[in-house]
């Protein structure tokens, strides 16, 4: 994720005609067909690769994807910072221009649109300013958790607490949407949990909520829905148990000295057979018929089952084993040189679409 400076809460914001609340039935989010390229022919890169990304209201949705995946870059056109080369965008049925200047949509970037100087109370009042109606500043500052350290100057503040401070910021015009991007990177274990109690508490109340980060666990934590992405596409959006799944089954591991391996290799669903060490370790879609075979025809002991987690589906779904970053070769080829997927297949990408 760049270290955008861009934000939109301290950008100067037309006023903003009164809050209406969107109409329920509208997407918070309707994205189709989104493509986003930068560079010159020969050397370009597909940041955004295809997107279609439809999110209901009252959604919390993590965006999940590798160094480079296009987050940001997804982000940036939500937001209207950056338009689409190809494809379209509504946010509450509106552009996300205009969605943004009826204070449809907030957003907490990474860093920047901060004065040091200023206290945390001040710096809400500020932006408050900009707006023709906002949430009373206290209100905003209790449920961003930050009300006790109001009087604090900003350069006083914890990197959670800035957070939390841009938070507060975001919330002023009480969006139908809130967008995150990479919002506790940097910040210790206690200000994460610090940050995301306080947005958790938040979304309780029916708020949109779209974040991207690095944190599997994050993710996993917070998040209804997960949509991993991977040189510009989707390629998993679920619930995290469903996208777990999406990294086939478990592992059964047990010590074996008479296992005639093609014979493991046949039984339906095993995806690969690996020994070390006297121990066998099999990654299957079906762990029973794995575990009566060995228990039944071989002299397996130690038997263990584990099931995948997270991170191995996110590894799974988003490895680039060929290394390739998504520009085009010389060639106008994608640069990658050779298939990623155990079955020579691009990777698994199975859009269970919500
Ligand atoms: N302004 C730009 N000019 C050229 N290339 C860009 C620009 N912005 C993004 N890219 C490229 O587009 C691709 C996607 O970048 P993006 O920042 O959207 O990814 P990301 O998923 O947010 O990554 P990270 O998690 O590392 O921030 C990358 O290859 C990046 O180098």
């Amino acid at each position: 994720m760049n270290n955008s400076t861009t934000s939109p809460e301290l950008a100067p914001h037309p006023q903003i005609s009164p809050t209406a609340p969107p109409p329920a039935a509208l997407l918070a989010v309707d994205a189709t067909g989104l493509h986003k390229s930068f560079g010159t022919a020969g050397r370009k890169v597909h940041a955004v690769n295809g997107v279609d990304l439809q999110i209901r209201p009252g959604e919390v949705v993590a965006f999940l994807g590798p160094n480079g995946a296009g987050k940001t870059t997804t982000i940036d056109m939500l937001l209207g910072l950056s338009k689409p080369d190809g494809g379209s965008i509504t946010i509450f049925g509106l552009s996300p221009r205009a969605a943004i200047a009826q204070g449809l949509v907030s957003a907490v970037m990474q860093s920047g649109g901060l004065l040091k100087d200023l206290t945390v109370r001040e710096t809400v009042s500020l932006t408050g300013s900009l707006f023709s109606q906002t949430q009373p500043v206290d209100e905003v500052l209790e449920r961003a958790g930050i009300l006790d350290i109001a009087g604090r100057r900003v350069e006083k503040c914890s990197g959670g607490q800035q957070q939390r401070l841009r938070f507060a910021m975001a919330l002023l015009s009480d969006p139908g949407l809130l967008i995150l991007d990479e919002p506790t990177t940097g910040m210790d274990v206690e200000g994460r949990r610090d940050f995301w109690s306080a947005i958790r508490a938040d979304t309780a109340r029916g708020r949109t909520v779209i974040f991207a980060t690095h944190y599997l666990e994050e993710a996993d934590a917070y998040a209804d829905r997960i949509v991993l992405v991977r040189r510009g596409e989707i390629v998993a959006d679920g619930t995290a148990a469903e996208i777990k799944n999406l990294a086939s089954g478990r592992t059964v591991n047990a010590s074996v000295h008479n296992a005639d391996a093609a014979a493991l290799a046949a039984i339906p669903g095993v995806d690969s057979v690996e020994s070390r060490g006297g121990r066998l370790s099999i990654r299957t879609k079906d762990s029973d018929a794995v575990a009566r075979y060995l228990l039944t025809a071989t002299d397996a002991v130690d038997l263990e089952i584990t099931s995948h987690n997270l991170e191995d589906a996110f590894v799974a779904l988003t490895g680039d084993r060929d290394g390739s970053d998504g520009s085009d070769g010389p060639d106008g080829s994608d640069g990658s040189d050779g298939p990623d997927g155990p079955d020579g297949s691009d990777g698994p990408n199975d859009n269970t679409g919500k």
